[in-house]
């Protein structure tokens, strides 16, 4: 089944084109690393085909069926994203940010639950359930916001920037669990700069440079990117 096909796609902001003719598609249970210079374009994808950043051209479409032009709601339903930097609300206390991502999802209760508990046992956050962003460290934050993304069953996951900010062990602990995932069925789109990790957890790799796809594979084929001349 092909979970995401991205076609031909183009995003520009006030006239610069960000993405030029993008074209990939995505199998259920497949992990795609998303790699690239600083500014290549890698967080501007997945801003459209999150839809959060309105494409210009082509199309992106969902489980063969859900074109994110005709269906939004029921598109957006079928992602869930973990965005380079944390989202949380100042209001709402670490368990009330997992219990509004499981009420957006029609996640059932006792599932959400034990995905909770199992998930704040793994990344060591069991004495802050009931606290509020601003009393968390940086990685805490990171680690509330990656459980927000793992907790629903989405047939597409975008993660910007896993690793960052993370220590090591809740590091391979979210490499667990993105191979876990995608051993379930789901599509896994991920950026990152830790170009060591991301062979022993990607399948393919597709490279960006200014907005254009540069070159596409299997990631055992994947070379280092280059330095970058001046002329790039
Ligand atoms: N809101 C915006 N307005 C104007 N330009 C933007 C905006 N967002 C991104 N850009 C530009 O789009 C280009 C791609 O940025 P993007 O954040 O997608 O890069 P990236 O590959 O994710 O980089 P990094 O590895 O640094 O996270 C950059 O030139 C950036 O300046």
């Amino acid at each position: 089944m092909k979970v995401l096909e991205v076609s031909q796609v183009c995003a520009e902001i006030n006239n610069t084109r960000l993405l030029d003719d993008i074209s990939f598609t995505m199998e259920d249970g497949s992990v795609l690393a998303l790699v690239g210079h600083n500014g290549a374009g890698k967080s501007t994808l997945m801003k459209t085909i999150l839809g959060v950043l309105e494409k210009s051209q082509g199309k992106i479409i969902i489980n063969e069926d859900y074109n994110q032009d005709d269906a939004f709601l029921t598109f957006k339903q079928m992602i869930s994203y973990l965005p380079e930097e944390p989202l949380l609300l100042t209001e709402l206390t670490v368990m009330q940010h997992f219990q509004l991502y499981g009420m957006s999802y029609e996640l059932a209760e006792k599932l959400l639950n034990e995905r909770i508990e199992r998930y704040v046992e793994g990344f060591e956050l069991e004495d802050k359930l009931h606290e509020y962003p601003e009393s968390l460290s940086k990685g805490m934050r990171q680690k509330v916001q990656t459980i927000c993304a793992l907790l629903p069953d989405t047939p597409l996951l975008l993660i910007d920037e896993p690793f960052i900010g993370l220590d090591v062990y809740a590091m391979d602990y979210l490499e667990e669990l993105i191979k876990e995932k995608a051993a379930n069925g789901t599509s896994i789109l991920l950026t990152t700069h830790q170009l060591e990790r991301i062979k022993e957890i990607a399948d393919e790799f597709l490279m960006l440079q200014h907005g254009k796809i540069q070159s596409q594979g299997d990631i055992a084929d994947f070379r280092t990117i280059q330095r970058r001349s001046k002329n790039d």
